[in-house]
């Protein structure tokens, strides 16, 4: 049996809905327009991923905010990323015990006005100072609604402090299985186990897997939720889809944060979008999707103007289906070897199979 909250369009038409919210290369754009993105992440390798990938997608400035003793590195990576070491720690403050929080988060919060779309986790570790300061960026974003995407140890902040996000509708939780159960853990919710799900059998399986993640999505007050394993589930705890596009076969660290970055280029690419920086052809919608059957019909629909509910179930499952045909390039290219970077090598090439160049693009260069 069919769980009553998935939507059930074929990939086919979901990639060509993407292509709407990917706005078009014209001439007529300047830099920043494309997308203006940063990376909240501590430590070297992981945050450097995600910023990778959301530069490749194809957002104009992708920023790394680090640890001071991260910059450096980061820069020796790529000198295409623009670095900031706004970090604080244990080890820069004086007194970690009385520390203003707002004074030290405010030059991160003094760069969100520029900024389109989030990424808050990556290889970020587990600082106190870091994660308090992390915190008030978060409920700052939050309060002017700038969209963000929280993975690894953001999740932390989470699990500690619901309240930040709860509610938030421009937000999206990446959790891998282990940070998913301290989520559920943390909010009561009980999630079955694999032996418990492979029971059920059928088709049945996939409604009992994403019983959890509709679970936990309505426990935080809507927000998305990208369920990463085997395929991956994302609800909003009213509607969900299953991003089931092939992956590789390794399983090797720093997957996730293509997923991050690719996923934040989407969000300010959706923000675009929505304050219609382009013509997309569609016809303006009456009313805001609400449940299933309104994101169902905006997505059956050819010509309609989608919602921001539907647009965050698309990029969220646009991000899913990218990193997954990124492992599966890579792993086809590499086998046992592959490696995170791997993946960001592919994320141009994956975008193009999937979704390509939106109507209106200007190629004839
Ligand atoms: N190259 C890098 O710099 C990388 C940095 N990373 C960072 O490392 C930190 C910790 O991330 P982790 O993902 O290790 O998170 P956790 O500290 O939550 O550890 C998860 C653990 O669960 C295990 N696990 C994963 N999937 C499982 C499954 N299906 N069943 C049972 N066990 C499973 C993993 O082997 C890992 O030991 C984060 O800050 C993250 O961003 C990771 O993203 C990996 C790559
Ligand atoms: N068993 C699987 N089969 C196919 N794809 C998978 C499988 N498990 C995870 N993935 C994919 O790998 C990507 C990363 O998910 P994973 O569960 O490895 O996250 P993670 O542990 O947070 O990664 P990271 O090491 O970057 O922190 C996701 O896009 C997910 O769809
Ligand atoms: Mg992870």
């Amino acid at each position: 049996m069919e769980s009553v909250h998935h939507v059930s369009v074929s990939s086919k038409i979901l990639f060509s809905k993407v292509r709407k919210i990917v706005p078009p290369m014209l001439e007529k754009f300047h830099k920043g327009q494309l997308g203006r993105v940063a990376v909240i992440g501590g430590y070297t390798g992981a945050p450097y991923f995600s910023a990778m990938a959301s530069a490749r997608l194809g957002c104009d400035m992708s920023h790394v905010l680090c640890e001071p003793t991260a910059a450096p590195v980061i820069k020796g990576y790529s000198p295409n990323l623009m670095v900031h070491p706004l970090l604080p720690s244990i080890d820069t403050v004086e007194d970690p015990n009385s520390i203003d929080v707002s004074s030290l988060a405010g030059p991160i919060i003094g760069m969100l006005s520029r900024l389109h779309a989030l990424v808050i986790g990556p290889g970020l570790g587990r600082d106190g100072v870091t994660l308090k300061v992390v915190a008030e960026v978060i409920r700052e974003a939050r309060s002017r609604s700038i969209p963000f995407v929280l993975d690894a140890d953001g999740l932390l902040i989470v699990t500690e402090d619901p309240n930040l996000v709860k509610g938030y509708k421009d937000c999206i939780l990446t959790p891998n299985v282990v940070e998913f159960g301290r989520l559920a853990k943390a909010l009561g919710i009980e999630v079955a186990s694999p032996a418990e799900v492979a029971k059920s059998g059928g088709s049945d399986v996939t409604s009992k897997e994403s019983d959890a993640c509709e679970q936990l999505s309505r426990a935080l007050g809507g927000v998305t939720i990208v369920q990463k394993g085997p395929h991956d589930v994302i609800s909003n705890g009213v509607t969900s889809i299953i991003a089931d596009t092939k992956g590789g076969l390794k399983r090797s660290g720093g997957q996730g944060d293509t997923l991050t970055g690719s996923l934040a280029t989407l969000l300010a690419w959706r923000m675009a979008y929505h304050d219609k920086l382009w013509d997309s052809g569609e016809k303006d919608n009456e009313k805001e999707a609400q449940n299933k059957e309104d994101v169902q019909a905006e997505l059956e629909s050819e010509n309609m103007r989608m919602s921001p509910a539907t647009t965050l179930l698309l990029a969220a499952w646009a991000g899913s289906s990218i990193t997954r045909e990124c492992s599966r390039r890579a792993f086809k290219a590499k086998g046992r070897s592959m490696q995170a970077s791997d993946l960001t090598d592919e994320v141009h090439h994956a975008f193009l199979v999937l979704i390509g160049e939106p109507e209106g693009s200007q190629t004839h260069l």
